[in-house]
Order: structure tokens, then C-alpha cells, then sequence
């Protein structure tokens, strides 16, 4: 099945995973903390709007509290500010994801996203027909296609490490590249894998 990307948050614990038919030349890398997706070097070239973004962000809340913000798109920037201005994580999902809306593409691609806190999480997506905010107990995922209402999905992985790998290594078509964050009250930790 060809799901697209998708997000998986549960608390202390979030993956991202690019899967892509269009511009599988992707890969993540890391810019001073921020985990950024992007062409390969050697991909041809495109003026697509939404192939280049920050997948995964780490924020610090004005009391203090570490959180990661993971998504498919450059809400994922908005919805750090929003957390960093004090937003809780409901609002600072459901105010970016509206005023930016789904993509305009021939797709229409939702646009998908997750905070996680060390004992928190919260999923988020918007498509043509919903604004879906939630927040959740156990490990979820939102996909931007066929799974694109949040759902249980079971991740074993227990660091940032492993949940990239694991959710790359998921059975769902056109594998890319994905990234991983764990979080407790010490902070964030990023990683990621491109399959190499
Ligand atoms: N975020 C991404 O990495 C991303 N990659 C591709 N898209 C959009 O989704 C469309 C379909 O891409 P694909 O055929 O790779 O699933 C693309 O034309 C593009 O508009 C994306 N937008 C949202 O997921």
C-alpha cells in the first residue's frame, strides 16, 4: 500500500517518514539541530514547492518544557513558533495546519504533523474535507494517503535511532528517507536515516 508520508507520535516518542513515487532523490539532513528534508545532490531539478522543509524541530516552551514538532511541510516551522510563544500543543497544531490548508497540488496533500512532550503527544492533519487535532495516548500515525485520519499504530523503538529505522523499514511503498525523536525532561534527541 502506498500510504505517502506519515507521522507517528506517542508520548516521549515521534518518527517521520518521507515515502515518495514523485522525488524518491531525497534525504535528511541535519542543520544545527533542525532536521531538514531535501534533494540528493545529484536529483534533478524541481520547482515543486513542497519536496524541501523542516521535517523536525526541537522547542523549548516559555516554562520550560522540551518538545519535538515533526510534519511533512513548512507548518512544521509555524507550529514551533506557535509552542515557543506558549500555545498549547492543540492550538499551536490547529492554527498553522488551517491558515496554511492542504496543498495545492494535484493531489491535494494534507498537510500532517505531531508535537511530542516527555509525556505528551498530539496529532494533527488537514485535508480538503477536515481539520483533525488530537491528543493521544499511545503511539499514532496520520499519513497524507489511505491512513489519513490518526490511528494506533504499534512502534517498538525506544530511542530516536531506532524509531527512524524502524518506521523506514515499515511496509509501506516507496521507502525514502525518515527521522526519529525521542523526548524526556533532560530534552530532545534527533535522529535520522536514509537507508544507507
Ligand atoms: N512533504 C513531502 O515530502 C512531499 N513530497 C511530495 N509532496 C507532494 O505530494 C505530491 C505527490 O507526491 P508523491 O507522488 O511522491 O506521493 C507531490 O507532487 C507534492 O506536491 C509532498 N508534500 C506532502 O507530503
Amino acid at each position: 500500500m502506498y500510504i505517502g508520508r506519515f507521522v507517528v507520535v506517542g508520548p516521549g516518542i515521534g518518527a517521520y517518514r518521507v515515502s515518495s513515487r514523485s522525488f524518491p532523490d531525497r534525504r535528511v539532513v541535519d542543520r544545527d539541530g533542525t532536521l531538514t528534508v531535501g534533494p540528493t545532490p545529484d536529483a534533478p531539478e524541481t520547482d515543486n514547492p513542497y519536496v524541501s522543509y523542516n521535517c523536525v524541530r526541537r522547542v523549548e516552551t516559555p516554562t520550560g518544557e522540551p518538545l519535538a514538532v515533526l510534519g511533512n511541510g513548512s507548518h512544521v516551522d509555524s507550529i514551533a513558533e506557535k509552542l515557543e510563544l506558549g500555545y498549547p500543543a492543540r492550538d499551536a497544531l490547529a492554527t498553522p495546519l488551517l491558515a496554511l490548508d492542504f496543498e495545492k497540488d494535484d493531489y491535494d496533500t494534507p498537510r500532517i504533523a505531531g508535537v511530542v512532550g516527555a509525556e505528551t503527544a498530539t496529532i494533527g492533519t488537514v485535508r480538503r474535507d477536515a481539520l483533525l487535532v488530537e491528543s493521544v495516548d499511545e503511539p499514532t500515525l496520520v499519513a497524507t494517503y489511505e491512513r489519513d485520519s490518526p490511528d494506533a499504530y504499534d512502534i517498538a523503538a525506544e530511542d530516536a535511532e531506532a524509531a527512524a529505522s524502524e518506521v523506514l523499514g515499515a511496509d509501506f511503498e516507496h521507502p525514502v528517507c525518515a527521522a526519529g525523536a525521542t523526548v524526556d525532561d533532560e530534552g530532545v534527541s534527533l535522529a535520522f536515516d536514509n537507508g544507507e
